[in-house]
């Protein structure tokens, strides 16, 4: 890579650069934000790997003017400073950083970032070309190199199950949860659309880079009665219920000791449980139900959410102190038809992977088809993809994914039911699994039409399915 390396003290400047040059990298220092942004104009780089704290203009200031600037081919900015300061960190990447370091830089931390910048830059280079058909497989086949590369460094880093990021506002979303990782004080909100991919942002928070052992367990706000929820947080003593087990149960803040508790569709926690979670999470002790003693706890907290926190706070559904304790880190992952540049690369993940589950012939994506999966809305995310790969890889076989495929699953822009208000209030039984099946039926697979035939969120559907499934 071709690496602009900004940093006013000449010594560390070049200790760095004889580093980055024994790995085969083509240096450019500068001494000061001006003078980086004049190289800028005459040579073109992969990587700007500056100091923040410089005498007259900051390694932020840099990053600003970088994106002022129209360059030809964008670096991607890795800052470091002197000072551990988390909130530094986070205003660099806010800013549009890359990645930050504090120093004394270690060798293997910049190795492994400048491992992840090359793969990125990568991506960027393979960026899919529409315009014609050949030109375009070339940098499908380029793309799915990448992919395989990214891939297996995420399912190294995080511990997880494999996936696919392919837009670079998914890749801001993972640096900011490798960062927030750093920290395990700091509780942090997740916030986005359901299917976006929450939970698996969760993990990386959790596990990091360094595939962290300690328990991840998640509870579902929304699938526990609160008579159940307070039992299942915090655990019972011997006798506390008629029918509990005799000599008590251990909650899921116990599990979670030592390491995450995932609070899924926290804005649906029940009003009178929120002021015991806030003292939990203020405290770090608890009370089992039915018991006298008090618990110390040592975890990290992560809650995530698809509703609009502000308007549960506004109709007194959400206590605005606990929302605001619960989102001190705080991500927002954008629906994926805001990064459409992930689709075809996810859309590919999962058709190869359910393919060669059922033993089908899948390998690729037609042109036309891949312009449809890109230009449909996806209300319900990245598992509705998933699940519509899953489907064709079902029902369909070829080499080839064509629009045919799977057109007639896509429910149209507008709902197809005009009165799905009416329809809920006629509802007076709650929705069973047969209801379920029947309305799939009726609506041929959709779900998005059955969700509204049937009444309920199509996240709530989605996560009947799951639950049908397991
Ligand atoms: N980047 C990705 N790569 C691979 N799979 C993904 C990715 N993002 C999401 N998925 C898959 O999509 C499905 C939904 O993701 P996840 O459960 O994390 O969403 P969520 O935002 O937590 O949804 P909900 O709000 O409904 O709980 C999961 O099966 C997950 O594995």
């Amino acid at each position: 890579m071709h690496i602009l390396l900004v940093d006013d003290d000449a010594q560390g400047r070049s200790f760095l650069a004889e580093y980055l040059q024994l790995l085969g990298h083509l240096v450019t220092p500068a001494d000061s934000v001006d003078s980086a942004l004049r190289i800028t104009e005459e040579h073109s780089f992969e990587l700007v790997l500056s100091d923040i704290a410089m005498p007259e203009k900051s390694g932020i200031d840099l990053i600003y003017a970088l994106q002022a600037k129209a360059l030809e081919h964008r670096p991607d900015i890795v800052l470091y400073t002197g000072h551990v300061d988390l909130q530094l960190a986070i205003d660099a990447l806010r800013a549009g950083a890359f990645d930050y370091m504090t120093k004394p830089i270690k060798l293997d931390e910049l190795t492994s970032i400048l491992e992840r910048v090359a793969a990125h830059q990568n991506i960027r280079l393979s960026a899919p070309d529409h315009g014609h058909k050949h030109r375009h497989k070339s940098s499908f086949q380029r793309k799915e190199e990448h992919l395989q590369e990214v891939q297996d460094m995420f399912s190294r880093l995080a511990g997880v199950e494999r996936i696919g990021i392919f837009s670079e506002k998914m890749w801001d979303v993972v640096h900011q949860a490798e960062q927030y990782h750093t920290d395990r004080s700091m509780p942090v909100l997740i916030q986005g659309e359901t299917g976006v991919g929450k939970e698996i942002i969760a993990k990386i928070i959790h596990y990091g880079t360094e595939h962290s052992s300690l328990p991840f367990v998640d509870i579902n706000c929304t699938a526990i009665s609160p008579t159940l929820f307070e039992s299942e947080l915090f655990g019972y003593e011997s006798g506390a219920f008629t029918g509990g087990v005799r000599q008590g149960k251990k909650g899921k803040l116990d599990m979670a000791m030592g390491g995450t508790l995932f609070l899924d569709e926290i804005a649906e926690i029940p009003v009178e449980l929120q002021a015991k979670l806030l003292r939990v999470i203020e405290e770090r002790q608890f009370y089992r139900v039915g018991g006298l003693r008090k618990n110390k706890t040592d975890i990290r907290i992560i809650a995530a959410t698809n509703l609009d926190f502000e308007k549960r706070i506004q109709e007194g559904l959400f206590r605005k102190d606990l929302y605001y304790r619960l989102k001190v880190g705080h991500i927002t992952i954008p629906p994926l038809r805001e990064r459409q540049e992930d689709i075809a690369g996810l859309a590919l993940l999962f058709l190869r992977k359910f393919s060669k589950k059922r033993g089908k012939q899948f390998e690729s994506i037609h042109p036309q088809a891949e312009k449809r999966l890109v230009s449909y809305h996806w209300p319900g995310n990245v598992r509705e993809l998933k699940n519509l790969m899953e489907w064709v890889s079902f029902m369909h076989d070829g080499t080839e994914l064509l629009e045919k495929h799977f057109v007639k699953q896509l429910s149209p822009q507008k709902p197809c039911f005009s009165t799905p208000e009416k329809k809920r209030v006629e509802r007076k039984r709650p929705v069973s699994n047969a209801d379920i099946l029947a309305a799939l039926e009726e609506c041929g697979g959709n779900k998005t039409k059955a969700s509204q035939l049937l009444g309920i969120a199509l996240r709530t559907l989605y996560y009947r399915l799951d639950k049908m499934a397991s």
